[in-house]
């Protein structure tokens, strides 16, 4: 989490239209919840725009990119790489030995997330493939308790750079001060 050793998260596969939301999710997802850098297939371009586009509004640092070779950058990773699939590993037996090669060894992760059928060349190159829970559900809900798990709950802490509004905690209504502290409060 904006430390010395990079978490990426990949999005493997986009079917524009059908997959819309679900890619963007996945993108505010890592971003929210600590990762450093998302990459998407290269149709998946509007996607892009709605993360780069948040980051401006609420802070970083966060990159967003396209790649027109996302099994390329699964090849080429020089860190190591976890695939989230039902089918993997637990992640609750898998978790420290990863948190290890990231947090101590410091190796940079990128975390591989799918949509539509997985190749069985991903589950070959993994260096891990982690299950959260061995039930289906869904790239966006794998994603956050896997980030969740690997940060062991700091990123609910992290602070914003270059954000120009900041959303207020409240316990009833809504409040988002801007970078220069206007205050604008709404009631639900
Ligand atoms: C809707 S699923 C479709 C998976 C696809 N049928 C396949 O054969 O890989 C899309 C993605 O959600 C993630 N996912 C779904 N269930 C998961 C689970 N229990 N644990 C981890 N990731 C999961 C995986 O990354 C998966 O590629």
């Amino acid at each position: 989490m904006h430390d010395d050793s990079e978490v990426a998260v990949l999005r493997l596969g986009h079917r524009p239209g059908r997959d819309d939301r679900m890619t963007t999710h996945v993108g505010l997802t890592a971003r929210a919840l600590g990762a450093d850098r998302v990459v998407f297939p290269d149709n998946a371009g509007q996607s892009l725009e709605t993360v780069a586009d948040i980051t401006e509004r609420f802070g970083g640092p966060f990159a967003a990119e396209l790649t027109g070779s996302p099994q390329g950058l699964i090849r080429n990773w020089t860190g190591r790489v976890v695939h989230l699939t039902m089918y993997g590993e637990r992640v609750q037996d898998v978790e420290d030995e990863i948190r290890t090669a990231h947090g101590s060894d410091g190796e940079a992760l990128l975390l591989v997330v799918g949509s539509e059928k997985v190749p069985f060349d991903v589950y070959e190159e993994a260096d891990w493939n982690v299950g959260v829970t061995n039930q289906p559900h869904s790239e966006v809900a794998g994603l956050a308790v896997f980030l969740d798990r690997l940060f062991e709950g700091r990123e609910l802490e992290q602070e914003w750079d270059d954000a120009d509004r900041r959303v207020i905690p409240m316990e009833t209504g809504k409040r988002v001060e801007s970078a220069d502290s206007d205050a604008n409060s709404e009631r639900e």
